[in-house]
């Protein structure tokens, strides 16, 4: 079988408001980041699949002979291979550490899409500018350069449409196949995803996510915010069950919690389109600013807070800055707003003594126009054929 060779890239997210919320059918706000996962697909002749995945140190490869026999003759591909996938990584249920997962989710996309024919012989190599397991979205970014190379090198995509740049878009259906696919992905990863992060890195921009209804925020104003990752590391998949655990625990102190985030990210919503609408004036950010203090505290009280995200509030607080967590917290990142009259003296000043605690931080903006989704670049532009990566 004859492989296209590709080079996909998917951006992070950040969420403004609603994690973990909208596991549990609430609204959540998330925009794409200016910050990307790049994935390198590269047809080869030597009857093996490889994967090179530098930002978590997994380098493998297996033989195609091996892989054939764990597919069954005409079987629907599902939660079979899964296991038979996992017992062939020699995988417990309790086992799926960083590479482990990203291993069993590129296995399971690959099988899938190319099992009922021949396997082919592929190199795959994945790195990213975005932090691992830090709530940027690095997953869901995974998930979908996956995705969209495998789909595309499996013809399951045509070629995608060539635009001015050297990059490459696809149509509306075939960006659902990609984003279906990356959704399962997340399930490999997450266990149990809303969805919201694979959107938001197949589609980009900022949308409002409602129970797998996406409504892309099409009028959002540009707003500057800081990202601090406090390098405390965390799974995604733990914090989904612990979350899940205190409302099976406490369902009547715990729904409402759920429902009064629901009732913030729609609060934050609706002052975004009124910024769009009328001039931004200092209230606008003041109700900004009270929404993040307020989902902060229910963030905490969902079990997902952590003291190194308490210090990004003090710190950013002693400035007059507001911040909470985004992501799945537990560590990982923190989002602050700046306002538009922040002095950047003061956002100087506050970004070193982040830094002084140890965090990585940088500023950057969110919302505005133009997009960030997945793309793909015309092989011969980005990377020369016979470059190894
Ligand atoms: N660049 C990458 N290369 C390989 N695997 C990745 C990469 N980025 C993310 N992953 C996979 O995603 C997992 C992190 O997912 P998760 O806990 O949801 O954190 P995040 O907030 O970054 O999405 C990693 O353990 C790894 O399996
Ligand atoms: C906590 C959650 O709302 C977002 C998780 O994002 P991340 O994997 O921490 O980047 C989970 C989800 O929506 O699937
Ligand atoms: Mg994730």
């Amino acid at each position: 079988m004859k492989v296209r060779d590709c080079l996909v890239s998917a951006p992070g997210k950040a969420i403004l408001h609603g994690e973990h919320a909208v596991v549990h059918g609430k609204v959540a706000l998330a925009v794409s980041l200016n910050r990307r996962t790049y994935l390198h697909l590269k047809a080869t002749s030597d009857g093996t699949v490889c994967i090179n995945l530098p930002n978590i140190d997994t380098f493998l490869c297996w033989n195609l002979s091996e892989l054939k026999q764990l597919l069954e003759a005409g079987q629907r591909l599902d939660f079979d291979l899964l296991k038979r996938l996992r017992d062939f990584m020699g995988l417990t249920n309790g086992n799926l550490d960083t590479s482990n997962m990203a291993t069993l989710t590129f296995l399971y996309i690959y099988m899938s899409l190319f099992g009922s024919g021949e396997l082919p012989s592929l190199k795959v190599s994945v790195w990213s500018e975005l932090p691992t397991g830090a709530g940027l979205g690095s997953s869901a970014a995974y998930s979908v350069c996956l995705a969209a190379a495998l789909l595309c090198a499996s013809g399951a995509i045509p070629a995608p449409l060539k635009e001015w740049d050297h990059t490459c878009r696809w149509h509306q259906e075939d960006l659902e196949l990609i984003n279906s696919w990356a959704f399962q992905g997340e399930m490999i990863i997450h266990g149990n995803p809303s969805g919201v992060d694979n959107t938001v890195g197949t589609w980009g921009g900022m949308l409002r996510f409602l129970a797998g209804k996406i409504i892309p925020l099409s009028r959002v104003p540009l707003i500057r915010i800081l990202l601090t990752n406090t390098k405390v590391p965390r799974s995604t998949k733990v914090l989904v069950a612990r979350v899940k655990d205190r409302i099976n625990k406490f369902p009547p102190i715990m729904i409402p919690v759920l429902d009064t985030v629901d009732a913030v990210s729609s609060t934050c919503e609706k002052v975004l389109t009124e910024m769009t609408r009328e001039p931004i004036t200092g209230e606008h950010y003041n109700t900004l600013e009270e929404l993040i203090d307020i989902n902060q505290h229910l963030l905490n009280v969902m079990g997902v807070g952590h003291p190194a995200l308490d210090m990004v509030c003090r710190v950013t607080l002693a400035k007059g800055l507001h911040s909470k967590l985004t992501g799945a917290g537990g560590g990982g990142c923190g989002i602050t707003l700046l306002r538009p009259e922040t002095d950047s003296a003061i956002i100087q000043s506050t970004m070193q003594d982040l830094k002084d605690c140890g965090f990585d931080c940088w500023e950057t903006s969110i919302g505005g126009p133009g997009f960030n989704k997945v793309s793909c670049f015309n092989g011969d532009f980005a990377l020369n054929r016979n470059d190894e990566i």
